[in-house]
Formats: structure tokens, C-alpha cells, sequence
């Protein structure tokens, strides 16, 4: 066998799919069998812009690249329901980091509840990952960036500003606070609890990808409202006041700017609906524009790829 499909074989041998799942690895394409309409998307890493090698194990990298793309499908209502992974990488990189990174993938695919039903492999210059994840709406309304409307509140599912606190000191060659490092490492998505938003009434709702204030800011363009982050309201971590007290920066910035915390945001009609273990943070108003405290911020608001 060739030394390409010799490594499909190692990472597709002891697959096991989900009952949503007729035909999986193999064939030219997966088929899959849905009861509601089907959520599909897309979001890469690239090894020294998502990741780096020094500070991430493979298996690390490969939980993540499932992690934050089953965050999209929850941040639309749907049930995860499978994920197809592309890895390029270089031609001398170690064969056991490929066979951690698919550790990682399998890994994360449990937790998640969902079926790696294919891939694809390359030769690359650098480590790059393409995964897509795929859900199932199951009857439900898809729960669009496009839904809040002035009198809401906003809430939030997850960790805020963990991941940014663990991405600061690892750049600055440290490995602690390590439940902060963890987090940006490997974030943990609250999975299952896009569906608990949607039933529970959720009026617009997405993932925390490039920093809450800057994500807020999709939301209020789409649905054409302001939203004012009252502060008070939110907690700051221990490992982040710590981090940002060694480091000279503003710990409200990690919390509310940090991106990659892959926590859930959404609107529901008052505070009596939010679900139990969600955190209101907010309110929407018709300014426009994300306010916190009632005042523009003046940091940076997220990640911009390229800014
Ligand atoms: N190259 C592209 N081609 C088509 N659509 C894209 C492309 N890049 C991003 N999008 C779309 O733009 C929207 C915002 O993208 P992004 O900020 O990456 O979303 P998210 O934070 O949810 O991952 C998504 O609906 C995504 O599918
Ligand atoms: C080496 C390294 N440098 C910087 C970061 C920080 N970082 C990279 S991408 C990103 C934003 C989120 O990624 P993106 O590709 O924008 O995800 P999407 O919004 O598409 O879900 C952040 C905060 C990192 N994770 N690793
Ligand atoms: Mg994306
Ligand atoms: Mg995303
Ligand atoms: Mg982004």
C-alpha cells in the first residue's frame, strides 16, 4: 500500500458513526440521513496563526479543529452530527504527530457526540487543517445572528476570556495559570446547550470566535439593534486577574475582547427564559452600536485576521 493510504487506513480503521449516518469513510463521499434541515460549516487552523507547535501537542490541535467548528453548529440550534477533517502537512513532520492529531479528532468527536465520515490528506510547507461540521436541525428554526430585538438581554454560555489570558502567557514562554492555558489550547464548547437556547427561546444567538465585544458587534449589524454589556454583571477569573495583573493589562479586555473562547452568546426575550447556567451580560437597545458600561470601547474590539 502506499505509504498515503497505508495512513488512511490507520485513521479510519476503527470508526464508529452515528445511526444519522449511512455510508462514512471510503467511498467518494459520505451520505448522511437527517429528520430536519442540515447546518453545515466551515472553519480552518493554521499551524502559527490558530496554533503552534511549541505550545500544543498534536492531540491538542486536533481536539481543537473539532471543537471550534462544532461551536458554529451549536451557535445555530442544531444537533452536531458529524465532521469531515482535511489535514496538509509537511512531508518530514514526525508520523507520530499525525496519529495524535487524529487521537485529538476522535477524541473531541466523542465528547461532541458527532462521526468523523471523511477527510482528506496533503503534502504541505506548513500544518493546515480544514475541518467542516455538519447538524441536524431536528424540526427546529435555525437560531440566526438576526433575531434580537431592542429590550432583550444578552446572555453567555462558557468561559470568557480564559482562552486570551492562556494565548498571552504562552507567548510569553510560560505554561501557567494552567487551567488557562488548557482552555486556549483545547477550548471547551458547551456542547448541547445551543439546543437548550433555541428551546428555551433564543431570539438570535452565535459562538465566540474573535472576542465578545466584537462578535456582539455581527449580532447588532444582522439584526439591527445595539447591545450594552454591563460589566458588573460579568465575572473575571481568577487566572485572568492574575495574567492580566502580570502583564500590566486591563482584565476586562481578556474577558470582553479576547476571541477563541468559543462560549455561546445569545438574545432571549427577558431574563425570566435565559436557561439555567447562563450568564446575562447585557442588554439590546435600538443605538446600533456595542456599548459597554454605556460608553464606546475604546480597545480593540477582537481578532481581525487581517488587520
Ligand atoms: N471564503 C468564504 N467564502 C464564503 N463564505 C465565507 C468565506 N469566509 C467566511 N464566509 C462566511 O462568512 C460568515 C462569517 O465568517 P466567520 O467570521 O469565519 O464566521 P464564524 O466566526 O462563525 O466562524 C460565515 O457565514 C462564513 O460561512
Ligand atoms: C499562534 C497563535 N497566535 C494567535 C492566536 C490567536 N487567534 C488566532 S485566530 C483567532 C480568532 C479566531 O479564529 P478565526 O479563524 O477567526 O475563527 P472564526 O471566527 O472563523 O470562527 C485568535 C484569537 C492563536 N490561537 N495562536
Ligand atoms: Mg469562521
Ligand atoms: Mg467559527
Ligand atoms: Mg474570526
Amino acid at each position: 500500500m502506499s505509504a498515503e493510504f497505508e495512513l488512511i487506513d490507520r485513521i479510519t480503521r476503527d470508526l464508529s458513526v452515528g445511526d444519522d449516518v449511512m455510508l462514512s469513510v471510503g467511498d467518494d463521499a459520505a451520505v448522511l440521513r437527517f429528520s430536519g434541515d442540515t447546518v453545515v460549516t466551515t472553519d480552518l487552523l493554521i499551524e502559527n496563526v490558530h496554533f503552534k507547535r511549541q505550545w500544543s501537542s498534536a492531540r491538542a490541535v486536533g481536539r481543537k479543529a473539532v471543537a471550534v467548528n462544532v461551536s458554529d453548529v451549536e451557535a445555530m440550534g442544531a444537533r452536531p452530527s458529524s465532521v469531515v477533517v482535511a489535514l496538509a502537512f509537511p512531508k518530514d513532520l514526525d508520523q507520530e504527530w499525525v496519529a495524535e492529531f487524529e487521537d485529538g479528532v476522535k477524541e473531541e468527536c466523542a465528547t461532541a457526540g458527532v462521526s468523523l465520515v471523511g477527510g482528506d490528506l496533503s503534502s504541505a510547507s506548513a500544518i493546515a487543517i480544514c475541518v467542516t461540521a455538519i447538524g441536524d436541525l431536528e424540526g427546529r428554526r435555525p437560531i440566526t445572528r438576526g433575531g434580537a430585538k431592542a429590550g432583550e438581554v444578552v446572555a453567555v454560555k462558557g468561559n470568557l476570556g480564559w482562552s486570551a489570558a492562556g494565548l498571552t502567557v504562552l507567548q510569553r514562554g510560560f505554561g501557567s495559570p494552567k487551567d488557562m492555558v488548557a482552555e486556549h489550547l483545547t477550548p471547551s464548547v458547551p456542547y448541547g446547550q445551543g439546543i437548550v437556547a433555541s428551546d428555551a427561546g433564543a431570539t438570535a444567538m452565535l459562538d465566540i470566535s474573535d472576542g465578545l465585544l466584537a462578535d456582539l458587534g455581527h449580532l447588532c449589524e444582522r439584526s439591527g439593534v445595539g447591545i450594552d454589556v454591563d460589566t458588573s454583571l460579568l465575572e473575571i477569573p481568577d487566572g485572568v486577574s492574575r495574567v492580566a495583573a502580570a502583564t500590566g493589562k486591563n482584565p476586562l479586555g481578556f474577558v470582553i475582547a479576547g476571541g477563541e473562547d468559543h462560549a455561546l452568546a445569545a438574545t432571549f426575550r427577558n431574563e425570566a427564559v435565559v436557561p439555567k447556567g447562563w450568564r446575562v451580560v447585557g442588554t439590546v437597545n435600538d443605538s446600533g452600536a456595542v456599548t459597554v458600561d454605556g460608553e464606546p470601547w475604546e480597545g480593540s474590539a477582537g481578532w481581525d485576521h487581517f488587520a
